[in-house]
Order: C-alpha cells, then structure tokens, then sequence
C-alpha cells in the first residue's frame, strides 16, 4: 500500500482521520492545549499504529501529518519528513503491547494535576454513579469482558513522578502494569494523564468519566471532603447539614 493510502480516507472513523478529529473536541476540555497531550490509535483491521507528530498544535493537525508504524512497532510506514514523532511514543507502544490497549489517550487535564497534588501515591473516589463508566479486575465468565466498577466500589489510579523527558516515564509506568494490573490510566504528577482501553471508543468514554471523577474529587476536598469516604459519611466533614 502507498504510504499515503494509510491516511487517507472518506471514513471519519478511520484512525487518521479520528486522531486529528478527537484532538480538536479535546482542545476545547483544555486537555491538549500548547502542543500537550496527544492520542494513538490502532487501527481495528490492520493494526497499525497511527502516532502523532511532536511539538505540533493538536488541535491543528491534519492527517498527513500522522506517523504510522507497522503492527510490530518496529518500522515507521510512514514518517513525514517535517516530524519528529510524540515525545510518548515509548509509552504509547508499551501500552498497546503490555495492555493489549487499542488506544491511548495522553491529557494534561488540570483535574488530573491537582489530583496528583492532593493524593500521594494513588487517587481513589467512591460511592459516584460515574464510577461504573470503568471496568473493575472481575472478569464475566460468560463473555470473558471485565465486567464495570459498581456504585459501591473505589476507583483506585497510580501516581507516578514526572521526569524531565517523556521516555524516563517507561520504567515507573510498566511498574504500574504489575501492580495495578486492572488499572485503565495511569496519573502523571504535576504532568497529566495516559488512558488507555481496547478500542478509542472505550479510552474516550473511560478519559471522560475519570476526567469528571478527578474534577469531583478536587471539589469534594475543597469542601473537606475526603473523596473516597463512605456514603452519607460526608456530613460529619461538613460544617453546615442542610
Ligand atoms: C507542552 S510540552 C508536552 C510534552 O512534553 C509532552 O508531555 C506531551 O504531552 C506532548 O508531547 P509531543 O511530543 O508533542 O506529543
Ligand atoms: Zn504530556
């Protein structure tokens, strides 16, 4: 296939096309705003690996600015010759290989900063019907498909630290594969937030319901109270009962 026939496509699904689609919707969340942030999509069928450029307005690209890999990450089938690729590459590539993800979502979102502020080594909330939009460790055993978090469960999320260079990242973040190894997202301190799923529909859908929680949980500790308390425990932290 020519290497442009990868990009190109009438399809507003197509990874090439969605990519830069998704990047815009996120600039107006101010979750990829001043070249931060990103997403990589794999493609369903031929699973190659779209990747965006580095340093670029997200919100402002275009298709042919897109990198595109081999299913084996090991050969660019396509590299625009005015690019760089992401910065997260490395980390992108580990999460499709290590959590068999088919997207990866990279946010700066300002909740996910201030949550990595307030929470030492792990961000967790409880209690929140938005709570059941992510999948828990269990597994149907019907279907084999992670079965969702209920009402009643705590949503847990590492923190790992920042570093100066995205790569430095790879070794804290497959750590986080081990020991939360049911986990959908990893927090950056000071940083952001990488989400990955199965399909970009599932990273989306998870980004927009953690993105909502962390904005939750800033509020709720603002007010004192703590974001994984139980329920109707949050009047003893309130000064006024109403
Ligand atoms: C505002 S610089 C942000 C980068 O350092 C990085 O963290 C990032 O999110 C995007 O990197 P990029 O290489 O442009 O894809
Ligand atoms: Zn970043």
């Amino acid at each position: 296939m020519n290497s442009e026939d990868l990009i190109k496509s009438t399809d507003p699904n197509h990874p090439a096309n969605l990519i830069c689609s998704l990047c815009h919707q996120f600039y107006y969340n101010n979750w990829c705003t001043g070249t931060g942030g990103g997403i990589s999509i794999k493609h369903p069928i031929s699973n190659n690996l779209y990747i965006a450029p580095s340093g670029v307005q997200k919100e402002k690209m275009k298709p042919e600015d897109l990198f595109v890999m081999d299913p084996t990450a090991t050969k660019y089938l396509r590299q625009p010759q005015l690019y760089k690729p992401s910065a997260c590459t490395p980390l992108f590539l580990s999460c499709y290989k290590n959590k068999k993800s088919g997207a990866i979502i990279h946010t700066h979102s300002q909740h996910a900063v201030m949550c990595s502020l307030i929470f030492k080594n792990e961000f967790r909330i409880a209690n929140v019907e938005q709570i059941k939009a992510i999948p828990s460790d269990k597994v149907c055993p019907e279907t084999g498909k992670p079965i969702a978090l209920s009402y009643f469960d705590t949503l847990k999320i590492p923190i790992i630290e920042n570093m100066a260079h995205e790569d430095q990242l790879l070794d804290d973040l497959e750590k986080t594969f081990q020991e939360y190894p049911h986990t959908v997202a990893v927090i950056v301190r000071r940083h952001g937030i990488f989400i990955w799923g199965p399909t970009i529909d599932k990273a989306k859908i998870y980004n927009e319901a953690i993105d909502y929680l962390m904005e939750l949980a800033v509020k709720m500790y603002k007010l004192g109270i703590p974001p994984d308390c139980n329920i109707g425990e949050e009047k003893k932290y309130l000064n006024l009962s109403l």
